[in-house]
């Protein structure tokens, strides 16, 4: 870890500390995280950073969990059981939260390029491409006008439904390493596409995430696909 890279985990610690703190006494924070009041205190006003270990211990373990349990508390389904996620893709300071505890839970190699799927995949791309000082792409269901050049990946979902995600060419160029994200996976039918899409371009996959995984079929469909870390913050069932 370079200088940078540990000064942002300390900084995202703060985050996540100053989240967390909105709810609770710092008695309370100090039960959660383990760490003294007075230290927490200082951390929170932004008086001392917490040192990097600490920073990790908070970034990884309190904060996926809280993180977990925000999301969980955010999120209504109907009752066909579809998810309105609206109070998580529309808060990007929430989603600026999740990027480090990702990026710390599942490993990913350094991507390039975070690829995603409009429309409500892109608040939660902005969210990593700016953790990890990537670019963005997000491939989208019809063509951007006065672009020539797209990748284009077309299937049948099982509802007999074609669908198609279209992405300029010069979004991704050969080599690159690609970290696809989207706020659902559920049958895993957007991150095949998306996963296509990255391997037209000549991308290598750096892994795929999601804010929400509906049951394990998409992951696992990832999975197949490829060897590179595939995970959700939350599993509802
Ligand atoms: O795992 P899957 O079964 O493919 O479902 C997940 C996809 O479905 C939703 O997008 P939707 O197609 O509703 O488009 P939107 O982002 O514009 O709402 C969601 O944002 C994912 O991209
Ligand atoms: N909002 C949603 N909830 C559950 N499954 C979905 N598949 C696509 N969009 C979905």
């Amino acid at each position: 870890m370079n200088r940078a890279e540990k000064a942002a985990l300390q900084l995202q610690a703060v985050s996540v500390l100053r989240m967390l703190k909105e709810t609770r006494t710092y008695d309370e924070l100090a039960e959660l995280t383990g760490l003294p009041a007075g230290d927490l205190n200082r951390y929170v006003n932004g008086h001392v950073l917490p040192g990097v270990e600490r920073a990790r211990e908070v970034v990884e373990g309190v904060g996926r969990d809280a993180l977990a349990d925000e999301l969980e508390a955010r999120v209504r389904f109907d009752d066909e059981g579809y998810v309105d996620n609206s109070g998580v893709v529309f808060d990007q300071s929430f989603l600026d939260l999740v990027a480090p505890v990702a990026a710390n839970t599942l490993n990913f190699e350094r991507p390039d390029v975070i690829l995603t799927a409009a429309t409500d995949g892109i608040t939660l791309g902005a969210a990593m491409a700016s953790y990890f000082g990537a670019r963005l792409a997000y491939a989208k269901k019809s063509k951007e006008t006065a672009v020539e050049d797209f990748i284009e990946s077309r299937q049948r979902l099982a509802s007999g439904i074609e669908l198609t995600y279209y992405l300029p060419a010069s979004a991704i160029d050969a080599g690159e390493r690609v970290l696809v994200v989207d706020d659902l996976i559920r049958s895993g039918e957007t991150q095949e596409l998306l996963l296509d899409i990255a391997l037209q371009g000549d991308a290598n996959i750096a892994g795929v995430f999601a804010l929400i995984a509906v049951g394990d079929e998409g992951t696992n469909r990832a999975r197949e696909l490829t060897d590179a870390p595939v995970g959700a913050l939350s599993v509802f069932e």
